[in-house]
């Protein structure tokens, strides 16, 4: 049966089957493909190919020569076809939005966001291009200068996850390609498609032949010829800790610059001052966006024990007017989950919560709707020795812990090897520097848990990553400084 997504599309074209390799569309040469499916109902929506690990290497061949002719273009050049290609993006927003819920299942309206808000970093670092300065520095003997070049890495692999399929993307490709640099890029295989949607605007933006390809296929074959092929330069990756972790030993005999964005475990602290009813706020969307599947979800809640009730019942409010459906029905603000593995893991955490001593005060099981869609859940009494205190839900589970004081809430919040989101409520001003200033993460939100933008350094502390993207910070990655010494003069 065909998929509503092929006649749903303003612009059909957008709906690409095909591999994106050196400016054309290909298929695999052994005719090998790989089923996209769409997780509300597990309907096929596509066919896409399975690409060797032969014909990444040859796509490797590609985007080497055309980072060179990429890499002499002017910064206001490149930053016109970033500019152009953000535009696109713009103009073709819903029908990108449909074919991401079509394969991700989040929430059309939240699809829709993820696109735009992602988007505008290919505008910034548009602009960055401009910015890519070096240094003139009097020399250290007479008749000397020091100069200090940047320059582009060179051939950049990026491998994007499920759960912002759209959004990694131009997250990575929009410094890479300011910085003169070319992008293989491998997708996630349950999302592939908002990346060859992106293809598709980028080879009408006027991205020159081979310098943005995404390369379908089985994860392992391709991550290791990205690994160990000298062409390429750099690694950037957004996933989990346990890939990450391959990725930088493989990548380790070719001493490969990487970039890694892994998981998270975030704590969301809720102080006795805090702003209950913006805490509660900031909770939901920081706890339920995307049916918590992302990496800087609140995974542990904190709440201190004078305002625990009160802020329990204002949160049990807010969730029970979570609907659960299709993300592309109106009015829908939770999608299933990606796939079974994720509904395995909440319940593994839920029952080890309640076999622990947790209460069960919302949801705990799978909805009526089947499938892979999992009530929103709220289980308060967690203690740290709880699975879900240690460990990345990645799913709609809200764990309650309540604290004493700020000592005890650092200690715990900081109990983790990952430090990528933090978030806290307070009013207090000497609180605010105390608590920003103590937690070990890469992000901090105060009084807000929505931190994500281009204009920011989005990255993790400890075992949540490497380098940091967006902000004036993110570039840095794909460039290299070359120091040169004038004599003679
Ligand atoms: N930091 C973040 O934003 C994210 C964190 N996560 C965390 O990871 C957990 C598991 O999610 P999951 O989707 O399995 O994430 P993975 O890390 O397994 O997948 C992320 C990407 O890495 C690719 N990949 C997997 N193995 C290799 C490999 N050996 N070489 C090269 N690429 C590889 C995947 O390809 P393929 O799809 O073909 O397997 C996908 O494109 C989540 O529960 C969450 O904790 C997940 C996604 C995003
Ligand atoms: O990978 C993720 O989960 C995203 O980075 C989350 S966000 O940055 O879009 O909020």
């Amino acid at each position: 049966m065909t998929h509503p997504l092929k006649t749903a599309l303003k612009d059909a074209s957008l709906l690409a089957d095909k591999a994106f390799v050196a400016g054309r569309w290909v298929c695999a040469a052994d005719g090998r493909t790989f089923p996209v499916t769409d997780p509300f109902d597990g309907s096929v929506i596509a066919e896409v190919p399975s690409l060797s690990r032969e014909e990444v290497s040859a796509a490797i061949d590609a985007a080497e020569t055309a980072q060179k002719l990429w890499a002499r273009r002017t910064a206001k050049e490149r930053a016109k076809v970033l500019n152009t290609w953000f535009q696109l993006i713009l103009d073709n927003a819903d029908d990108l939005a449909l074919i991401l819920t079509s394969e991700q299942g989040k929430p059309l309206a939240e699809a829709k966001g993820e696109v735009i808000a992602n988007a505008a970093y290919l505008e910034w670092f548009a602009e960055e291009a401009k910015r890519i300065d070096g240094d003139i520095i009097p020399g250290a003997n007479a008749g000397q200068r020091i100069l200090v070049l940047k320059q582009p890495v060179g051939v950049c692999a990026a491998i994007t996850p499920w759960n912002f399929p759209n959004g990694m993307i131009t997250r990575k490709a929009g410094p890479a390609l300011a910085a003169g640099c070319s992008m293989l890029l491998k997708p996630a295989s349950q999302t592939p498609l908002s990346a060859l949607a992106l293809a598709v605007l980028a080879e009408r933006a006027g991205v020159p032949a081979g310098v943005f390809s995404v390369v379908t296929g089985e994860a392992r074959p391709i991550g290791t010829e990205f690994c160990h092929n000298p062409k390429v330069a750099k690694i950037t990756f957004t996933g989990s800790t346990g890939v990450g972790r391959w990725l930088m030993k493989e990548a380790a005999d070719g001493i490969k610059r990487l970039s890694l964005e892994l998981g998270g475990n975030a704590p969301f602290i809720v102080f006795d001052d805090a702003d209950l009813d913006a805490a509660v706020d900031g909770a939901m969307i920081s706890k339920f966006r995307n049916a918590g599947q992302t990496c800087v979800c609140a995974n542990r809640i904190y709440v201190q024990e004078s305002v625990v009730e009160a802020f329990t019942e204002k949160l049990l409010a807010k969730v029970s007017a979570i609907t659960l459906g299709r993300g592309t029905d109106a009015g829908i603000t939770q999608g299933p989950l990606i796939d079974d593995k994720a509904v395995a893991k909440i319940e593994e955490h839920v029952a080890d919560a309640l076999e622990k001593g947790g209460r069960l005060v919302a949801g705990g099981k799978r909805s009526v709707l089947g499938g892979t869609f999992y009530e929103p859940t709220v289980i308060t009494g967690v203690t740290q020795a709880m699975k879900v205190a240690a460990e990345e839900t990645f799913a709609p589970l809200a764990p309650i812990i309540s604290f004493r004081d700020e000592d005890e809430v650092i200690a715990m919040a900081n109990d983790s090897e990952y430090g990528l989101a933090s978030y806290f409520y307070a009013k207090d001003m000497a609180r605010v520097w105390r608590v920003a200033e103590a937690l070990e993460a890469g992000i901090v939100g105060v009084n807000s848990g929505l931190i994500a933008n281009e204009m920011a350094p989005f990255g993790g502390v400890k075992q949540s990553g490497l380098g940091r993207e967006g902000s004036k910070y993110g570039i840095e990655g794909f460039l290299e400084i070359k120091y040169v010494c004038v004599a003679g003069l």
